[in-house]
């Protein structure tokens, strides 16, 4: 059974070292978290996972690594300038600001129903209403006020100024001269990296439609309120596929890659069953969107919330970055491009004809997708003695550490010396990360291993170097490995470990 809530996650994740507090000696930053010793790993695992099964089991993906500071042109033309905003409010009398939809989604019915009374609106669409209320700020304010819209820090009623727009991008000076002119942006999403550098992957790779380029990268919003751990946050990785295909075909490659993602989220541990698909209203959709996908898994506390967004954006993006947009009948409406210096169209090879290709757009959240796999994982069992035990249920290939190898005895000599000519034999299988463990008693071991989703514990005993007083001689050159699952222990020859290890990790 996974997770029930998240604070049971958040504890395991900072007493063993997946995830702590960004900037936390200091008080903290808001929305920041940084990955520890076992949290690189998962989130490494996780990562690579995705550009394996992405990247590499395709042929039809190239990969990229663009820039994060990014010319304040391509988030004028992409259309993140104008629109790349969240509706902010404030409370006057606690000084506290939420985003809109958020705050409005935390009143009772009543309330709810009697602010969209006073906006005009019959049924409670929150986007309808959010809409409404930007395009009516000083009516929007006095219906909150008189309908009693509650402060959630406080549960008292809130003083509320207009709601206006607040653009989430990070703006950031640069290169010494700090002019009007000298800024750029920290990226709010990986996709635009790849559509600029449409026209370099055609010519460097000659593809043809259609095909993929795939990045994984940071990015960064400034999100009205940060919360629920690493489920929103203001810096965050992304995994994106821009994958560009034909106009007319767009519609069947959409659904196409719903299921290609829904098999990949499978494969790493979260169930179909764990996943809601939402077909976003149009009212929602983003500003690019012909229509999405959202994925939304199960999370413990927060329930339904998206992991991934499965987008047709349409030849919005390409048409609004191209150069001699007039020729090239694009179907999105778009900005008039007076800046870019490259054509981003292909040529059909019948009617040689030039066209801008389709997008569809996989875009899924490293950290949530962290936060998900791990709220999966996290079980708790009552042993057949009555203890309790903490166990994550990673798939091997996401573990952090792959295989723990144990001295029985630390002082003994020739067993830790034989333990860590064994640790360092695994760890040049190529595995991933093998770990020497002889900080405490052998249960105590395992439990820490149980709690970190450790597969294999390998333990060196009396045994092994042919020193057990009970044991039969034909033990020597053996160890004993302990599934983290079952906790069966086999005993197995050191000659045949590297094989029996590397099938059971193999992904
Ligand atoms: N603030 C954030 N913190 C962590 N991950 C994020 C954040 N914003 C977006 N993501 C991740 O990037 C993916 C694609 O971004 P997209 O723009 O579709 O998100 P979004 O629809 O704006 O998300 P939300 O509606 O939850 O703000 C999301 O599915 C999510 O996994």
């Amino acid at each position: 059974m996974p997770a029930e809530t998240l604070e049971e996650l958040v504890s395991l994740c900072k007493r063993r070292g997946f995830i702590f507090s960004g900037s936390d000696i200091y008080g903290g930053l808001q929305g920041t978290y940084d990955y520890g010793p076992l949290g690189v790993e998962l989130k490494n695992n996780l990562k690579a996972a995705w550009w394996k099964a992405m990247v590499y089991e395709r042929d039809d993906m190239e990969g990229l690594d663009s820039s994060i500071l990014t010319h304040r042109l391509v988030l004028h033309y992409s259309g993140h300038e104008a629109t790349f905003s969240d509706p902010l409010v404030d409370n006057r009398i606690s000084k506290k600001r939420y985003r809109l939809d958020h705050l409005l989604k935390e009143q009772t019915p009543g309330v709810l129903e009697a602010v969209a009374g006073a906006m005009g609106l019959s049924e409670v669409s929150l986007a309808a209403l959010v809409a409404r209320m930007l395009a009516e700020p000083e009516r929007a304010a006095s219906a909150m006020n008189a309908a009693g819209v509650v402060d959630p820090a406080d549960g008292a009623r809130g003083d509320w100024t207009p709601p206006r727009p607040f653009n989430m991008m990070f703006r950031t000076q640069i290169g010494p001269v700090a002019d009007e002119e000298s800024f750029g942006y920290l990226r709010p999403e990986t996709a635009q990296g790849i559509f600029i550098n449409f026209k370099n992957i055609l010519d460097a790779t000659s593809r043809r439609l259609p095909f993929g380029v795939a990045q994984i990268g940071k990015a960064f919003r400034n999100e009205i309120t940060p919360r629920n751990f690493i489920f929103r946050v203001r810096e965050f990785e992304q995994m994106e596929i821009e994958y560009f295909v034909k106009p007319g075909t767009d519609e069947e490659w959409h659904q196409r890659w719903l299921e290609i993602r829904l098999a990949w989220w499978e494969a790493q541990g979260i169930p179909r069953e764990q996943i809601q698909v939402l077909d976003v209203p149009k009212e929602d959709l983003s500003h690019y969107s012909k229509r999405t996908f959202d994925l939304m898994y199960n999370f413990p506390t927060l329930g339904f919330e998206e992991i991934e967004g499965i987008a047709n954006r349409s030849d919005y993006d390409l048409g609004s970055h191209t150069k001699g947009q007039s020729g090239l009948r694009i179907q999105a409406r778009v900005m008039e491009n007076r800046h870019s210096t490259a054509r981003l169209a292909v040529q059909d090879p019948e009617t040689k004809e030039w066209f801008v290709p389709f997008v569809i757009e996989p875009s899924a959240g490293v950290d949530r997708g962290v936060l998900a796999i791990l709220s999966q994982a996290y079980t708790k069992e009552r042993l057949p003695n009555g203890e309790e035990r903490v166990v994550l249920r990673l798939k091997p290939h996401l573990a952090p550490i792959k295989v723990a190898v144990i001295p029985l005895a630390k002082n003994k000599e020739e067993i830790t010396a034989y333990a860590r000519r064994l640790k360092a034999e695994l760890q040049a299988l190529g595995l991933g990360r093998v770990f020497y463990e002889d900080t405490g008693n052998i249960g105590k071991a395992y439990r820490r291993h149980d709690e970190v989703g450790t597969p294999f514990c390998v333990t060196v005993d009396y045994d092994t170097i042919g020193k057990s007083q009970s044991g039969s001689p034909a033990l020597k050159d053996t160890v004993t490995v302990r599934d983290r699952d079952t906790m069966q222990q086999e005993r197995v020859a050191v000659s045949e470990l590297a094989a029996y290890l590397q099938e059971r990790l193999r992904f």
